[in-house]
């Protein structure tokens, strides 16, 4: 049977879901963070399912996008980019975004970060048309499950008073016993084997003793520390000579390029990047100076599955290793990640994930780690469904917003707890 992949419809629906005080050098998360659900039906009536960030500057762009779709087939991914889409570049400065922390900001990548969710939604569509998992469309999977990294965050309780939000039972971890404790429940909830903190909260010092608690609580597991860039080439490689005999790697400890290179040359440890190497154009300078040793792929900012595929055989041509970054996410991206994942043959590391710090999602099954991994399905398309109830609560909390949590913003929701609170200069330490 010939079937019609031609769109006639295209639905974005933007959602806030509930996300608890995690904390980063930037700020701490807000109580509630926007996503965008895109889904696109065929003609057929075949609805495939995307997610992206969902603040103002991607939803604006999307819903142009969108308007272009109607009548573009699911299977024309590559004319995806070619769509000739205007994006406003105010409020995209180039820089290290309010929220975020994944780099350079500029009209291209917010253009990219859109289009991988439509990207995504096609190819979720193409395969319930063709009956294949998506892995099969982007040439085959080659593992059955995919490793995730516990994610630990310093983190409070719950969101000061006044801010809102969802409590959860995880408690606060403030300090190495708690993060500690932390990771331990990582364990028993989800059977994660390794581990990567997130830094930059606290004086280098305080997260070099919370590395070494995590080393002696779990001997031999790969642990990471990130402190998103807050520290000074100096800084960073003191860190790196401490914890040179328990780190996987060490990400972004220092901003951009010309710094990480320099760190680089001063320790063996792997330095990883979601920072300094976000783009194709800053490949180049990155590698050919020995700048960086892991690249964390990202489909959502790379521009689609298909991208984060030539991304890792551009990082295996120049030696390079991938791993995977992550942002506050949900189920639909999960499974694209964990398709996409399957399919990378260079990916030798655990990849990123938030989805545990989500009690919200809008999916009628949520998707389980057994033993710290997600198995790749095999049913077409993404192999996930659409909660349409959960979706519109979700969608009716973003609607009743007054705006204040439409936007991704550490700093603001941080100065709820602490007045004064603004994004600390780099280095911070
Ligand atoms: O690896 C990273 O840099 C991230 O995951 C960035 C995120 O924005 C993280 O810092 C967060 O969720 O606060
Ligand atoms: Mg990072």
């Amino acid at each position: 049977m010939t079937r019609d992949l031609a769109l006639a419809e295209v639905r974005l629906t933007p959602i806030l879901v509930a996300d608890p005080p995690l904390l980063n050098t930037q700020g701490v998360h807000q109580p509630y963070t926007p996503r965008l659900i895109v889904e696109v039906v065929t003609a057929d009536g075949i609805t495939g399912l995307g997610e992206t960030y969902g603040d103002t500057r991607y939803l604006e762009v999307a819903r142009r996008l969108a308007d272009r779709l109607v009548g573009h087939r699911v299977s024309d991914l590559n004319a995806l980019h070619a769509l000739d889409v205007p994006v406003a570049a105010d409020g995209v400065a180039d820089g290290v975004g309010a929220g975020g922390l994944r780099g350079v900001q500029n009209a291209g990548k917010l253009l990219l970060s859109v289009v991988s969710a439509f990207e995504v939604a096609c190819l979720d569509a193409l395969g319930k048309a063709l009956g294949l998992p998506v892995h099969a469309l982007l040439g085959g999977k080659l593992r059955d499950s995919v490793e995730y990294s516990a994610y630990l965050f310093y983190r409070w309780a719950a969101h000061p008073e006044g801010a809102g939000g969802e409590r959860d039972d995880w408690g606060a971890a403030l300090d190495p016993a708690g993060v500690v404790a932390q990771a331990r429940a990582f364990v028993a909830r989800h059977g994660f084997t390794s581990f990567k903190l997130k830094g930059g909260v606290f004086p280098p010092d305080e997260e070099i003793a919370a590395v070494r608690a995590l080393a002696e609580a779990f001997p031999g597991r790969p642990l990471r520390l990130d402190p998103n860039g807050a520290w000074s080439v100096a800084t960073s490689a003191r860190v790196a000579r401490e914890l040179a005999d328990v780190l996987e790697y060490l990400e972004d400890p220092a901003l951009g390029t010309p710094a990480m290179a320099e760190v680089a040359a001063r320790t063996g440890v792997p330095l990883a990047t979601n920072m300094c190497v976000t783009t194709f154009a800053e490949i180049e300078e990155a590698f050919t100076r020995g700048a960086v040793q892991v690249v964390l792929c990202d489909h959502h900012y790379w521009g689609g599955l298909r991208n984060t595929q030539h991304l890792a055989a551009l990082c295996a041509a120049f030696g390079v290793g991938v791993s995977m970054h992550s942002n506050t996410h949900l189920g639909i991206s999960l499974a694209a990640m964990t398709q996409v994942a399957s399919t990378l043959p260079g990916l030798h590391h655990a990849c990123d994930t938030h989805y545990p710090w989500q009690s919200e999602d809008v999916l009628t099954e949520r998707l389980v780690f057994d033993g710290g991994r997600v198995a790749v399905g095999d049913a077409p398309g993404l192999g996930v469904a659409l909660d349409r109830d959960e979706l519109a609560r979700l969608h009716r909390r973003w609607l009743d917003d007054d705006g204040a949590l439409r936007e991704r913003d550490d700093a603001a929701a941080m100065r709820v707890a602490e007045p004064g609170w603004a994004v600390p200069a780099t280095p911070r330490w």
